[in-house]
C-alpha cells in the first residue's frame, strides 16, 4: 500500500495520519490527531525532504520505496532535527547507505546527540543560499532560526517555486485531503493551525516575521508544511500568510473578549458568567468563556491570541494564585503574549494572593499589556451590592472593545 500524491512536476507529498498519539509532545491533547508530511523529489537525483515520527515509520518507508521504484536514494534533507520528523530517518538512512544527508551543521550535531549514530562521511552541510541540483529541480536553502528550533532551514525549489516550510504553516489535526483548497479550512483547520502556531512557534514572533519577510521576496506557488494540508493556490497561500502575520506580530484577528477563569467552589465562575452576560447585553459579540482548569491551556492561549481583549478571574489557593490560572498565565508569558488590555477579578476568603499575582502578570510580566480599570478582589462570593462593580468592569471592557480599531489585512 502507499499514500502519495504528485504535487507538481515530480514533487510528491507523502503523508501519514497519526490517530494514536493522545498528547503531542506529552503536553498538547490532540483529540483529532496529527499528520506528519514528508516530500519526495523524483529527478535525475532522488531526494526525500524530512522524515516522519517513528509512529509512522513503516508507512514512511513504504511510501519512499514505492516512489523510488527500485532506484537508489541520493539525498535526504533534514530541515530540523525534531524527533516528530526525524525519528524514522535512521531507518531510511540504514536502508539506503548511499544517500547523503543534507542539513545545517548544527543539525548534524543534534542528529548525533539524539541517535548516537554518527554518519559524517554522508553529511552535506548547507548554508543559506546554497544550491542543491537534482536535475531539473534546483533547491536553495533559507535559514529560519528558532522557527521553532535553532537550526531550522527551509528548502525552496527554484524551478517549481515550491517552499518546503518545515514546521511553519503546520497544524494539528489529521487530513483526508491533501490541499487547503480542498477543505473548508476556516471551519475545520484554522483553529488547529492557530493552536499549533501559538503553542509551538508563538514565542518566536520576531523570528517568524523575519522569515515571512524573506518569503515575500521569492515567488511561492506551493507551501509544503510538515503537518497538515498543503497550500497551492494564491488564495490559500495569501490566507495563511496573512494569518501568520497577525499571529507573529501579536495583532488580534478579531474584536471580542476571552474570559479565562478558574474557580474552586463556583463563586468566581458565577462572577465570570455574570460579567459575560453583561458584556453581551452591552452589545459585545464573541464573548468566549473558558474554565482554565477544564480546558487545556493550549486552547485558551490560542483564543487569547485571536481576540482583542482578555479578562482573568481566579481565586487564591494556599496563599498563591489557583494553579490552573497560574499555569495558564505562565504559558502566556512564556509564549510572549503581548499587546492586549486585560481586566482582572480576584477572589479570596481570608488572605488575598490571586488578585495581586494576576495584576503583576498584566503589568509587569507580560509585554506591552495594560490593566483595564476598575478591577475587583471579591471576598468569597459576589454580594448583591457589588454587582455595580461588575457593571463597571463590563462597561470598561465593552467601551474599550468598541473603541478598538477594526481588524484589517496585514498583507
Ligand atoms: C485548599 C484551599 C486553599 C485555600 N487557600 C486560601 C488562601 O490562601 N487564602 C484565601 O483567602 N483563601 C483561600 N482559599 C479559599 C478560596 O480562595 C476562597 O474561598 C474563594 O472565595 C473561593 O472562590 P471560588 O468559589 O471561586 O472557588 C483556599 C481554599 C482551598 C480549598
Amino acid at each position: 500500500m502507499h499514500c502519495v500524491e504528485e504535487i507538481k512536476n515530480g514533487i510528491y507529498w507523502m503523508g501519514c495520519n497519526d490517530f494514536r498519539t493522545e498528547i503531542f509532545e506529552r503536553i498538547f491533547p490532540i483529540p483529532e490527531g496529527v499528520t506528519y508530511n514528508s516530500y519526495f523529489i523524483d529527478d535525475e537525483m532522488t531526494c526525500v525532504v524530512d522524515a516522519m515520527d517513528k509512529s509512522c515509520r513503516d508507512e514512511f518507508i513504504e511510501d519512499v520505496e514505492y516512489l523510488l521504484k527500485g532506484r537508489k536514494l541520493d539525498y535526504f534533507i533534514l530541515q530540523h532535527m525534531e524527533p516528530d520528523h526525524a525519528s524514522s530517518a535512521v531507518a531510511l538512512l540504514e536502508k539506503h547507505p548511499e544517500a547523503k544527508i543534507v542539513a545545517q551543521a548544527q543539525t548534524f550535531k543534534l542528529f548525533e546527540q539524539f541517535f548516537r549514530k554518527p554518519m559524517p562521511s554522508r553529511y552535506v552541510e548547507v548554508k543559506e543560499g546554497d544550491q542543491l541540483k537534482l536535475g531539473k529541480h534546483v533547491l536553495t536553502f533559507v535559514k529560519a532560526p528558532m522557527v521553532h528550533w535553532p537550526e531550522v532551514i527551509m528548502s525552496y525549489d527554484i524551478t517549481d517555486k515550491v517552499l518546503f516550510s518545515a514546521d511553519a504553516f503546520g497544524m494539528f489535526g489529521t487530513v483526508g485531503n491533501v490541499y487547503a483548497d480542498q477543505v473548508d479550512f476556516e471551519e475545520n483547520y484554522l483553529d488547529s493551525a492557530r493552536r499549533y502556531y501559538v503553542n509551538i512557534v508563538g514565542k518566536f514572533g520576531p523570528q517568524v516575521v523575519k522569515v515571512l519577510q524573506k518569503a515575500a521576496g521569492i515567488p511561492i506557488e506551493v507551501i509544503c508544511p510538515l503537518h497538515g494540508v498543503v497550500f497551492r493556490t494564491p488564495e490559500t497561500i495569501q490566507y495563511i500568510i496573512e494569518k501568520y502575520l497577525h499571529w507573529a506580530k501579536y495583532v488580534p484577528e478579531k474584536k471580542g473578549v476571552v474570559i479565562a477563569f478558574s474557580s474552586i467552589y463556583g463563586n468566581t465562575e458565577r462572577a465570570a458568567c455574570v460579567l459575560a452576560h453583561k458584556l453581551s447585553m452591552l452589545g459585545i459579540r464573541d464573548v468566549r468563556l473558558y474554565d482554565v482548569a477544564k480546558i487545556h491551556p493550549s486552547y485558551v492561549t490560542a483564543k487569547a491570541w485571536e481576540y482583542s481583549h482578555l479578562v482573568l478571574a481566579a481565586p487564591t489557593y494556599n496563599l498563591n494564585l489557583f494553579l490552573p490560572m497560574e499555569n495558564f498565565l505562565h504559558d502566556l508569558k512564556t509564549l510572549m503574549f503581548q499587546n492586549r488590555k486585560i481586566a482582572v477579578i480576584g477572589n479570596h476568603s481570608w488572605a488575598s494572593a490571586a488578585y495581586n499575582t494576576m495584576v503583576d502578570y498584566v503589568q509587569n510580566r507580560f509585554k506591552n499589556c495594560e490593566l483595564l480599570e476598575p478591577t475587583l478582589d471579591m471576598k468569597s462570593s459576589l454580594r448583591d451590592d457589588q454587582e455595580g462593580i461588575i457593571d463597571e468592569i463590563a462597561k470598561a471592557v465593552a467601551d474599550d472593545i468598541k473603541a478598538y480599531p477594526e481588524p484589517k489585512s496585514l498583507l
